[in-house]
């Protein structure tokens, strides 16, 4: 796992496209894993400003981490809307590479499953974007989610839903279910890229990053992954005992070595 701090939420986002733009300007049909939040902000800003700049995207898929159960289709804050609001509406990507799980589809039992099996026929995805909830979860897997867990339908907790409230006129509006990739799914992406910013996540990526492997905290998950660049601010990694080193060995990396 390589920790990157930065102080500033722009640089971070700077460093993330540099790899999401090597991705694409190398790869026929590069597919790329698309997070919610306010964490990967910084770095669809500047994949937008790169676009404007003539990177096209016309070749990419896009598949997202995670939808809420229930919202109607074309609801403001559902994932679709939102990932389309944020990101792709600004590219060229085309509309039909643009993939989420369906959590307005009749058989939302069923539809994990099908998720799973559209990444799978689209060769898997290349590099993930994530954030991590103030709790640990990942995408949307709470405390408790096992390890292995494939796409599926989650019960989100109560502070995850107020976390969450800001997008609603009230925590009441923040539906309870979720259709979320499974650890297991988010593991088999090639590369991981998660950012973390502010004091609020700081003890959830001290977890994630140097404590036990436990579904207590989901994201330490992501220490069985052989590829996985933590972006942080220095907020986030307050609580890190070994951050020193993580800024040394950055700073010291080779230049050959890349994300
Ligand atoms: N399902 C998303 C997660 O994928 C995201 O990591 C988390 C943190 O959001 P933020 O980046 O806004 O703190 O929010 C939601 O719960």
């Amino acid at each position: 796992m390589e920790v990157v701090i930065r102080s500033a939420a722009a640089e971070l986002g700077a460093v993330a496209a540099d790899s999401i733009e090597h991705l694409v300007r190398t790869h026929d049909a590069p597919v790329l894993g698309l997070a919610t939040g306010s964490s990967p902000l910084p770095v669809y800003a500047e994949l937008v400003r790169r676009h404007r700049a003539g990177l096209t995207f016309a070749h990419v898929r896009t598949f997202s981490l995670d939808e809420y159960v229930g919202l109607p289709l074309g609801h403001p804050e559902s994932y679709r809307e939102v990932v389309r609001r944020e990101l792709t509406a600004q590219l060229d990507i085309l509309d039909e590479n643009v993939h989420g799980p369906d959590g307005a589809s009749d058989d939302v039992a069923g539809a994990g499953a099908r998720y799973d099996a559209a990444i799978e026929a689209a060769g898997g995805v290349d590099l993930q974007i994530l954030g991590i909830g103030s709790d640990g979860h990942l995408a949307f897997n709470e405390p408790g989610s096992s390890l292995v867990s494939r796409t599926r339908v989650k019960t989100l907790t109560q502070q995850t839903r107020e976390d969450n409230a800001r997008f609603f006129d009230s925590v009441d509006d923040v539906p309870h279910h979720v259709l979320t990739q499974g650890l297991g799914t988010v593991l088999e992406a090639r590369h991981l890229v998660l950012l973390a910013a502010g004091e609020a996540k700081a003890e959830a990526v001290a977890a994630m990053v140097e404590g036990p492997l436990s579904s207590f905290c989901p994201a330490s998950v992501v220490q069985l992954h052989p590829h996985v660049t933590v972006l942080l601010d220095d907020a986030a990694a307050s609580r890190l005992r070994l951050a020193d080193y993580y800024r040394y060995a950055y700073d010291n990396k080779p230049e050959w070595q890349g994300l």
